[in-house]
């Protein structure tokens, strides 16, 4: 297996309006040393609640968001340090999925034009050659040729991400972020959708970044999970062992929020833990674990000292009482 990203020490910070024009300037840390690797042909899943700073981590690594320290190596190449020009070359490299596709696809143009407008812009191949491209990525994603000069509107909303899919495709990409990519649809819609991503994976070596709140979901479609709580990545871990022997408490929590039958069933099932409370402000984050103030298992060691990722068996956590 090749090495196709390999994020270190990504750090996010944005700068938040001033109070007054002599107040002094804060800063919001969205993402707080992110490192994670991704093979090629793999699918990393990235978890958290709303505002643990999945999408910014996303947007940051394939360089949509300005990150203010760090380094993203795309096949080896830090994508921080390119020039404009040859950021835009590698580009096509790397396509993105959003949650609505209601919204992210232009409801006044053809959706035939939709799908070969990234060719277009990047100027691939010759105009037959695009609309060749086109019908067959139409069919790659389960539509039918003869429905290419509809609008979107006049399909449903699994169709649309299916188109949205498409178009993603046209440029060849390795690597797809997909942020919340079926959070929109309805239940029998979303494993439609998902079963044609992993699908789209094996088929043509694809990989993912996939970003969901959703543990399900990510379960159905990744190879590895890195779990996200305030800027920070608390667990990594190879999807058996995550959902099998979750090691941080925070994991732990997420897991048996939505606990499956199976797991319900089996042997080591404790009671679920419930998560109280609200994660700290990203503003002025504490010095400690990030969690400790919601943790059954917070000492004061953990209120004092950030913990690190340290490795138990397949799985790098960030507590210090793992398990
Ligand atoms: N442009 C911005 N300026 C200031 N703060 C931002 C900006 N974008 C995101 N944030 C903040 O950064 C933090 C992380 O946001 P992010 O959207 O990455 O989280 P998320 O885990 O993807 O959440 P969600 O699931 O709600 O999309 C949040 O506190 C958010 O308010």
């Amino acid at each position: 297996m090749s090495l196709l990203l390999d994020v270190q020490d990504l750090t996010v910070r944005f700068a938040l309006p001033r109070a007054g024009l002599f107040a002094p300037r804060h800063y919001l840390e969205a993402v707080r040393q992110v490192s994670f690797q991704l093979e090629a042909g793999k699918a990393l899943g990235i978890v958290g609640e709303s505002g643990s700073g999945k999408t910014t981590t996303a947007m940051a690594a394939i360089r949509l968001t300005e990150s203010s320290s760090g380094k993203v190596l795309f096949e080896g190449q830090d994508l921080l340090t390119l020039t404009d020009e040859q950021m835009r070359q590698r580009r096509r490299d790397v396509q993105l999925i959003f949650q609505d596709p209601y919204s992210s696809l232009n409801p006044r143009a053809r959706v035939a034009d939709i799908v070969r407008e990234p060719m277009d812009l990047m100027d691939i191949g010759t105009m037959a050659e695009r609309q060749a491209r086109v019908v067959e990525l139409f069919k790659l994603v389960g539509l039918r040729p003869d429905q290419l000069n509809l609008f979107p509107h006049q399909f449903s909303g699994g169709q649309r991400q299916r188109i949205s899919i498409a178009r993603a495709l046209t440029t060849n990409p390795r690597l797809l972020v997909c942020d919340e990519p079926v959070s929109a649809l309805d239940v029998a819609i979303q494993a439609q959708i998902l079963n044609l991503l992993a699908r789209l994976k094996s088929e043509l070596g694809l990989s993912y970044l996939f970003i969901s709140h959703d543990l399900g979901v990510v379960r159905h479609v990744c190879d590895d999970v890195a779990v996200m709580y305030l800027g920070k990545i608390v667990e990594k871990a190879p999807k058996k062992a995550l959902f099998d022997a979750p090691q941080h408490p925070y994991t732990q929590a997420l897991l048996s929020a939505a606990p499956s039958l199976a797991r319900r069933k089996s042997r080591g099932y404790v009671r679920p833990l419930k998560i109280s409370g609200d994660p700290p402000s990203p503003i002025n984050p504490p010095k400690g674990c990030a969690f400790a103030d919601r943790c059954p298992k917070a000492q004061e060691v953990c209120r004092l000292t950030q913990p690190a990722l340290q490795a138990v068996g397949d799985t790098d956590v960030a507590c210090h009482f793992p398990g």
